[in-house]
């Protein structure tokens, strides 16, 4: 019979000592509350006894309401030498305030006699002691068995009795720690079902990744009878990272038929903000939540898909607030452009005329260096240029740029003339700007503006330059990617040439073009 499983975050602890991860107090204060809102059983903020911030977390966090969450500390047994009434940090444990504290203590033979270097004995009576006097002031103790599943290979007697020891001193939960992350599924398992058959309740589990296996020895440990998963959002921790909360929550809710008694849909947001506040860029791949979870490129795929859904998509996208995408590529057949032109309002028939004009034309564009997938709009542009359905503000006469390089007074000039034509009449425009792309940026929006004042708008967010065939040197050809933005709706255009300059100016053009389209 299945137990009832609660969800543990440690991402302000274990995420926190994952490289390149760091929050401020506010940041953590905020990371709490999105985790509490959405459902988390267990919020671990951090070590009190480690640094200024944490024990700051604590403080704000013990002004707060929680909804649902308990707020927990986390610390060390006490130390070999020390009475537990006299270490500093299980003091720092208690002034915390939070209803819940979870201590990590020692399992593996080989850390405490050869790292510590007190007795097994004493390791046990660390463990005991600290869970005893916790309990005693009035906290959830949760006790952390750090290497686990390691220390059991070696010396399963040793590992068993660390665990009665926190169990019998009144531990509310003993969690089996797969610290290094090298163990797999079947020894997670195998080992969870002894240790819990031993205590005679529910453990809880705590992995790593550093196997590629953190997310599979969960719910491993899950089928054996666990009843926790502690783990971190987006799978930040130590090393590779600890047990991924966003993979295994749909997971275990979804696949397993365990009601954590979480709404999933949120699931993307609060994966997309935790990423957001530690400044790290999401992860496209991500299961379930990334760009990429439910994107379609194949043509196979995506003539299945439009058919039957879950021909190609293990769950429904909608259920962790994520989306079916359809990009098209050389890899694309007729399924990807119907799909794509329907939702851009261009219904088209399968197997007529257009559709494979259109298709012939992004194959024979992609082949010399396009790359349509991040430049929507240009697709669109392309789909309205085969089908001689094109709206046109302006047309291009010609336009020119020149750069002066000064090497002795350190002057750089770059300047460029446009020459456009709109409803016949010729608009003629010179600027400079920081380098000829810029120059001819402005330049053309100076052109338009007093036309289109709604290009006001409009803004270049990202610009990507890729040299397609680096092996012609000088002479290769550049892919330029645009991300332009109207600050509601973000749009990509590509252009490609053997000169920069011209790919920019191409991939320019489509922006603006395809914008004042839409505005149309
Ligand atoms: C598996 C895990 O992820 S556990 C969490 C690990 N996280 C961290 O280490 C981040 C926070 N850590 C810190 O801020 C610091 O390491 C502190 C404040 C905890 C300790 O700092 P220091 O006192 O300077 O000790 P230092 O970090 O060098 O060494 C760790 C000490 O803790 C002892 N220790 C380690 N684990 C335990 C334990 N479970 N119970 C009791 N003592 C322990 C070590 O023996 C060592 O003590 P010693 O110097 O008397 O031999
Ligand atoms: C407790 C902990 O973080 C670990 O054993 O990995």
């Amino acid at each position: 019979m299945s137990v009832p499983v609660t969800i543990y975050d440690t991402t302000l602890r274990d995420g926190t000592q994952g490289t390149g991860i760091s929050f401020s107090t506010l940041d953590k204060i905020r990371v709490a509350e999105r985790l509490d809102d959405f459902g988390v059983h267990y919020i671990e903020g951090g070590w009190p006894g480690s640094n200024p911030k944490d024990a700051a977390f604590f403080q704000e966090a013990a002004k707060r309401t929680w909804k649902k969450a308990k707020i927990t500390a986390f610390g060390m047994t006490r130390r070999g030498k020390l009475k537990v009434e006299d270490d500093a940090q299980v003091q720092m444990l208690l002034d915390a305030q939070t209803p819940a504290v979870t201590i990590v203590g020692k399992t593996w033979p080989l850390h405490v006699t050869e790292v510590f270097q007190v007795s097994l004995e004493e390791n046990l009576a660390m463990i005991a002691d600290t869970v005893a006097y916790l309990k005693k002031h009035g906290r959830e103790v949760l006790y952390d068995a750090e290497h686990f599943f390691d220390s059991f290979r070696e010396d399963p007697e040793y590992s068993l009795k660390t665990v009665k020891a926190a169990s019998d001193a009144g531990a509310d939960l003993v969690v089996l720690c797969e610290t290094n992350g090298g163990a797999l599924p079947e020894w997670v398992e195998e080992v969870t079902k002894k240790v819990i058959a031993h205590l005679g309740k529910p453990v809880g589990i705590h992995t790593h990744n550093d196997g590629g296996v953190g997310v599979a020895n969960s719910l491993a440990a899950i089928r054996a009878g666990a009843c926790q998963v502690q783990g971190t959002i987006n799978g930040y921790g130590e090393r590779v990272g600890n047990c991924n909360l966003i993979t295994v929550m749909p997971n275990l809710q979804l696949k397993m038929g365990i009601d954590l008694g979480i709404d999933l849909t949120r699931l993307r947001e609060l994966s997309f903000f935790v990423d957001e506040l530690a400044n790290v860029p999401h992860d496209i791949r991500a299961p379930y939540v990334g760009l990429a979870a439910f994107t379609h490129k194949g043509g196979l795929h995506v003539h299945a898909v439009q058919k039957l859904a879950r021909t190609y998509e293990h769950v429904d996208p909608s259920l962790v607030g994520n989306e079916r995408i359809i990009t098209i590529s050389d890899m694309s057949g007729q399924s990807n452009v119907l799909m794509k032109a329907e939702a851009m309002g261009i219904p088209l028939v399968k197997g007529s005329p257009d559709v494979n004009k259109v298709l012939a034309e992004v194959k024979r564009l992609e082949s010399e260096g396009y790359e349509f997938e991040a430049a929507e709009a240009s697709f669109e542009l392309l789909i309205r240029r085969q089908l001689g359905r094109e709206i046109r503000s302006f047309d291009l006469i010609e336009y020119h740029t020149t750069h002066r390089h000064h090497p002795h007074n350190k002057v750089e000039t770059t300047e460029a003339t446009v020459k456009i034509s709109v409803d016949g009449e010729r608009v003629y425009t010179v600027d400079e700007g920081d380098g000829p792309v810029n120059a001819l940026d402005r330049a053309l929006r100076k052109a338009l503006l007093p036309l289109f004042p709604q290009l006001g708008n409009v803004r270049l967010e990202d610009y990507k330059v890729r040299i397609i065939d680096s092996g012609t040197g000088t002479a290769a050809k550049t892919r330029v990617l645009i991300v332009s933005s109207d600050g509601n709706r973000t749009w990509g255009t590509v252009g490609v040439s053997t000169n920069v300059i011209d790919a920019s100016w191409e991939a320019l053009v489509d922006s603006l073009e395809y914008f004042l389209m839409k505005q149309d």
